[in-house]
């Protein structure tokens, strides 16, 4: 949002000096008259501009007034709407906190301006089913450009996280869905089995009861070769060794965070050395992912044996849908960017509250004790049976929902509580702050999976929906529970047959407990643990 308005007000001025230059060079004029001419029509251009978004701002927050918020502070509130204490703030706090926070100050619905743009924020049930669900409300375009196209350069595109017309949306998320089936599921069995093998095979050598793992690194290479082997048939190994993809990947998505929260980086001369570099490093990205892309578009050609998965299907019906290579490169590296991180996120999250909470984790080992034994093979009836375990990563998701926030732009009036909200609106809603209301989860910050075990009719709807709802929810769900539970059972799990014994840990206790933002929440020390073999 900031970042379009600076764009914008640079665009103009620079627009503005263009337009002066060009007038006072092709009528000859000598350079001093040249100079003030150009100096007050700059001032003029500026006072202009001025008062036009004065204007505006005025009518925005005439036409938000009924709706309850945050006070701005003066004259300088007036403009830049609540930067200054959301400056504070994020400190000592991430937004979904503050966001939070403001619910039980504001109330269920309530405004915020960041310069000329107001975002309403609500937890009402009501309203999320109606705007997800019943009217499938566009996204906004803010933050999905910015996504899309970080510095300028295409990354994602116009893909199926960042389509902002609901009509291709629909059309894509139909070709692809297949590939997320139950039966396709299935057939990922043997892939997320081995990755997490290869993973646990890791571990077991750093399990020396010493040896601090930060977990979360170890976490996003699974989840990486996962997603690289299961969605588009490569095997990168990125577990045990260093590869260009997996750097290009991390890289890419660190370049992505430090755009989304320092949206001004891009006008800082001392960054475009950083920019460049990034630029060509999204380039190198998409470069791989369309030698990936051309393989298997040549390797069905040629009529070669090729797995039914998601880039088969992405190939197989680009010609009549329309959609180029480049389209196809968008949504290969949108499957990267929306499934690996979040994730590993969710995972790293488990083990932290497990790491605190030693009543569940004896209840979970006692579980996959019971159900799988030492097997080493998990099969999808076993992954049925681990319904605590499930409860788990359910539980884990409500405490620590990996997307911050998201957002839609109303394309109707609608009501929410007493409110009229205009059309237009951008309306943000987050499953971390509904997730963290007394109201809908007694006692929040107490990690319990039983809210989600046995939970017929126990969590009101709407009010829990880590993966979004309606049309445009996550079409990974499904994958990433069932890589989870592959991965957190095979974890505590003890082999006996093979004479492999997998773990029991401790936390580092110097370490925050805490979540920190980025595009997407993540432990704030990557979850540091300390493991032993399993006695
Ligand atoms: C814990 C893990 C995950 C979480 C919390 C999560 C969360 C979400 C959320 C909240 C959305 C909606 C985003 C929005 O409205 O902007 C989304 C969309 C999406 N997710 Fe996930 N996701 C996870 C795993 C995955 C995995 C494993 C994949 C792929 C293998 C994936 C692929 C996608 C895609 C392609 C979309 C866009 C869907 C569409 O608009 O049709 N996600 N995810």
């Amino acid at each position: 949002m900031f970042e379009t308005k600076v764009t914008a007000g640079t665009f103009i001025i620079f627009a503005s000096l263009a337009f002066i230059s060009y007038r006072f060079t092709s009528l000859n004029i000598s350079s001093k008259v040249l100079s003030s001419e150009i100096i007050k029509l700059v001032t003029r251009t500026v006072i202009m501009f001025f008062m036009y978004k004065t204007y505006k701002i005025h009518q925005l927050r005439q036409k938000y007034r009924h709706i309850p918020g945050p006070k701005t502070n003066g004259l300088l509130g007036f403009y830049l709407g609540n930067i200054p204490e959301l400056l504070k703030l994020v400190k000592h706090k991430m937004v979904p906190d503050i966001l939070t926070d403001w619910v039980k100050e504001y109330g269920p619905c309530f405004k915020y301006q960041i310069l000329d743009e107001v975002s309403i924020f609500t937890i009402s049930p009501e309203a999320i089913k109606e705007m997800y669900i019943d009217k499938n409300f566009p996204k906004h375009p803010d933050i999905y450009a910015v996504i899309g196209f970080p510095y300028g350069s295409r990354y994602m595109g116009t893909s199926l996280v960042t389509s902002l017309d609901n009509v291709r949306h629909r059309h894509r998320r139909h070709i692809m869905n297949p590939a997320f089936s139950r039966q396709a599921l299935n057939s990922f069995m043997d892939e997320l089995n081995a990755k997490s093998d290869v993973l646990m095979n890791k571990l077991r050598n750093l399990a020396d009861g010493k040896t601090t793992i930060r977990m979360l690194d170890e976490l996003n290479n699974l989840t990486l070769d996962v997603i690289a082997a299961a969605c588009f048939g490569m095997q990168n190994d990125s577990i045990t060794k260093e590869n260009n993809f997996k750097k290009f990947v991390f890289e890419s998505l660190r370049g992505l965070n430090r755009l989304l929260f320092n949206p001004t980086i891009k006008y800082n001369p001392f960054e475009w050395g950083y920019i460049r570099r990034y630029k060509e490093l999204l380039n190198d990205l998409r470069n791989l992912g369309r030698t990936q892309i051309n393989n298997r578009i040549k390797a069905l050609q040629d009529g070669s044996y090729v797995k039914d998965d998601l880039i088969t299907l992405m190939v197989k019906n680009s010609k009549e849908d329309n959609i180029d290579i480049e389209d196809l490169v968008d949504d290969f590296l949108t499957f990267f960017v929306a499934g690996q991180e979040t994730t590993s996120n969710m995972l790293a999250f488990s083990l932290l509250e497990l790491g605190q909470n030693p009543d569940v984790l004896k209840t979970l080992k006692e579980e996959v004790d019971s159900t799988i034994g030492s097997k080493q093979h998990i099969t999808t009836e076993d992954l049925n049976k681990l319904k605590y375990l499930e409860s788990v990563i359910k539980e884990t998701l409500r405490k620590w929902s990996i997307t911050p926030l998201i957002n839609r732009q109303s394309a109707v009036p609608i009501k929410i509580y007493d409110f009229d909200i205009p059309v237009g609106s951008e309306i943000q809603v987050s499953s971390y702050v509904s997730g963290r209301m007394d109201e809908f989860f007694p006692n929040p910050k107490k990690f319990d999976p039983e809210r989600f075990y046995n939970n017929e009719g126990k969590i009101k709807n709407y009010t829990y929906f880590p993966f979004s709802l309606g049309p445009r929810n996550c079409i990974g769900q499904n994958f990433s529970i069932i890589e989870g539970k592959i991965c957190l059972a095979k974890f505590v799990q003890i082999l006996i047959l093979n004479l492999v014994q997998n773990f029991d840990f401790k936390l580092d206790p110097n370490q925050s407990f805490e979540g920190v933002q980025h595009a997407t929440i993540n432990p704030a020390s990557g979850t540091m643990a300390i493991l032993e073999i399993r006695k």
